[in-house]
């Protein structure tokens, strides 16, 4: 590979899949699955399936991740799942700042930043997800749009904190649109962001797995995966079929 960063290939189910399919999949992508030091594999999944997932995945090599929770530790939050909830059923990684919550479910900035913080204080790496809308790419600022949604994270906890958390950049333009960035689209954003994250500490930058995230498939993951600063991929839709989604882990390993 050459990076010497391992690649991170994440499935997001989002809302989908009632119970039986949801067991499915899971036990689907577990038989499927083959160990490989150069990529990990993870599905985040809704969360009242984490207890079942949870079983599924035992002496898998597949990690488990959810998509979003809450950062206080308990309280009057009715409807809400605690970061600290997922520690007990092993979930190992935590989607934060999708754009979907950030669109749907206001979660600003701050929100993010403390749903991250608290990821990290519960042994759940969190994955930053960043990307701008169409018509913030048109008017020239998508690195500023990236940089301020990092840098408000920066702010909370810290350019260290990132040796345990990766990005995923996923152009808002690009999900669940068919539409995906060309690899160079791509490449051209993971490099100039792995370039400015470089300025607050070399070695994080060169380590930090950056996915991208945006209707990538198994058609095209080989060309998107063999860019140089892309480590993995943050799929939805295609995470949804076990042959496809398997398809673009073994382009990654
Ligand atoms: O979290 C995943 C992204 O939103 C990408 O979704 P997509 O692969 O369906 O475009």
């Amino acid at each position: 590979m050459g990076t010497g960063r391992k690649r991170l290939i994440a499935g997001n189910w989002k809302m989908n899949c009632q119970r039986a399919a949801a067991l499915e999949l899971a036990s689907s992508v577990v038989e499927l699955s083959q160990a490989s030091e150069n990529a990990d594999l993870l599905i985040c999944v809704p969360s009242i399936h984490l207890a079942d997932i949870e079983k599924c995945l035992q002496d898998s090599q597949v990690k488990l991740g959810a998509q979003d929770a809450h950062w206080a530790e308990s309280g009057a939050y009715t409807g809400e799942t605690s970061v600290s909830m997922l520690e007990d059923y092993r979930v190992q990684y935590l989607l934060v700042g999708h754009s979907e919550r950030r669109e749907m479910f206001g979660d600003s900035d701050e929100r993010v930043a403390n749903k991250f913080e608290a990821a990290l204080k519960n042994g759940i790496k969190p994955i930053l997800c960043i990307g701008e809308s169409l018509e913030q790419r048109e008017q020239g600022v998508t690195l500023d749009v990236l940089k301020s949604q990092v840098q408000a994270v920066i702010d909370r906890v810290g350019i260290k904190a990132f040796e345990n958390a990766a990005i995923a950049y996923e152009p808002i333009w690009a999900i669940g649109t068919g539409v995906t960035a060309t690899p160079e689209q791509a490449q051209e954003v993971h490099e100039q962001l792995r370039h400015w994250l470089a300025t607050h500490d070399q070695a994080i930058a060169d380590g930090l797995q950056i996915l991208y995230g945006g209707s990538m498939n198994a058609a095209n993951a080989e060309t998107l995966l063999a860019q140089p600063d892309i480590d993995g991929g943050l799929i939805g839709g295609a995470s949804l079929k076990a042959d496809d989604f398997m398809k673009i882990y073994s382009v990654a390993r």
